[in-house]
């Protein structure tokens, strides 16, 4: 059966999976690349040397073959890749020229291009002759009409790229594959990880979402500041240079910013007001994005949580629901604490779901269709 290696390679992670004819038969993840890295990997952790992307590709590989999945045995790898800019708006087979692409929208994902790049040089020197292929966060967001994609600025500022992409793409066009029945007209995609953002989907297609240029935009995340002031970010840029409003903005900010801590879990378990007062700048700025979202659709049917948070954090889907109950949506409290995959009650005129992310599934499938055409 043929058996696709799947790499999605995070700021700080490189998690893998393995599929063989659509279903997945491996996975794990090395987690604190450059740091204190652990290698996860068939229910058990332990501490690994990984120094970088390279570094922890080849743990994986090695954890994967003493499984019995020699890298010999892949008939492709397929990666994750966040940003594709306005040219790569559909999986693809890797050549040079795509690399190029790549790496040409680095400066628009800084955090996670390089990232996804690192995944992809590593695999083609440990493994030359495989076939590779990409799938692109943007591409679901390819759809969206022009009004949401155009930011308000002259034509000559648009042609430097600047436009509203959307990003987590591989998670949403996975999610509605995956809602029970059939796809509501008007779904709100909810994926709160430690990027956190919402789409709205209107018949199976992205028509806005709440990330823009770059994966900045929108949310509180875990250390994005999310929605800012431009007038504010060229006060950052005076004050502490372009480098440093950079890294205050996407890596000191958000969660970490407000709080001192980027993770929920650590939040949720604090007990302190700075702590509450994040996890609540989080739902509160969650419910006001959805309200632009749900004018985008022209209303809501649904809604679904994915991501970390989206999928493990109760009292963070209570608060979001309850700020959307202008909509009609009305939850059994009950369900949300097991985190059932429905979570609405009987009256609520919205239905709400708990759909686990499966975008290594959703790489391994635009893959194998990639293969089956002869890509
Ligand atoms: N049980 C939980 N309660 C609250 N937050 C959780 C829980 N489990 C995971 N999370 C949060 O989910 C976030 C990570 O989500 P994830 O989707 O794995 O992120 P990413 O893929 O972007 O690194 C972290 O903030 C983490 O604390
Ligand atoms: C695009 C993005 O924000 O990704 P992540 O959630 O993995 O950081
Ligand atoms: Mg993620």
């Amino acid at each position: 059966m043929r058996k696709i290696l799947v790499i999605n390679a995070g700021s700080s992670s490189v998690k893998f999976a393995v599929f063989a004819g659509g279903a997945q038969v491996a996975s794990g993840a090395v987690s604190e690349v450059g740091g204190a890295a652990q290698l996860k990997f068939g229910g058990v952790a332990r501490a690994v040397d990984a120094p970088d992307h390279r570094a922890a590709v080849a743990l994986c590989l090695a954890a994967l073959a003493e499984a019995g999945f020699a890298v010999a045995g892949f008939a492709a790898a397929a990666h994750r890749v966040v940003h594709g800019g306005r040219d790569l708006v559909a999986a693809c087979r890797v050549t040079p020229a795509v690399m190029a692409a790549i790496e040409g929208c680095v400066p628009l994902a800084p955090q996670h291009n390089p990232a996804n790049l690192a995944g992809l040089r590593a695999l083609a020197a440990l493994v030359p002759a495989l076939p590779q292929y990409v799938s692109f966060d943007t591409a679901f967001h390819a759809t969206q009409p022009e009004v949401a994609a155009r930011y308000a600025v002259p034509g000559a500022v648009e042609a430097l790229g600047i436009r509203r992409y959307g990003f987590h793409g591989i998670s949403y066009a996975s999610m509605v594959r995956a809602v029970p029945g059939q796809v509501p007209r008007r779904l709100l995609g909810l994926h709160l990880g430690n990027g956190a953002s919402l789409c709205a989907i209107l018949n199976g297609q992205s028509v806005g979402h709440t990330m823009g240029y770059s994966p900045l935009e929108g949310l509180t995340m875990g250390t994005r500041a999310g929605m800012i002031d431009g007038n504010a970010v060229l006060k950052l840029a005076q004050v502490y240079g372009i480098e440093g409003a950079g890294r205050i903005l996407n890596l000191e900010s958000g969660l970490l910013g407000l709080a001192g801590a980027s993770d929920m879990r650590v939040l949720a378990q604090a007990g302190t007001a700075q702590a509450q007062f994040a996890r609540d700048h989080f739902a509160y700025w969650a419910v006001r994005h959805a309200g632009s979202m749900i004018a985008a659709m022209g209303g809501i049917d649904a809604l679904a949580f994915t991501g970390g948070i989206g999928e493990n954090d109760v009292q963070m889907r209570g608060a979001i629901m309850d700020g959307l109950a202008f909509t009609g949506l009305r939850f059994d409290a009950q369900a949300n604490a097991a985190g059932a995959e429905n979570l609405h009650d009987i009256k609520s005129l919205v239905r709400a779901w708990v759909i686990p992310a499966a975008e290594e599934a959703w790489i391994a499938h635009e893959a194998g269709q990639l293969m089956d055409k002869g890509a």
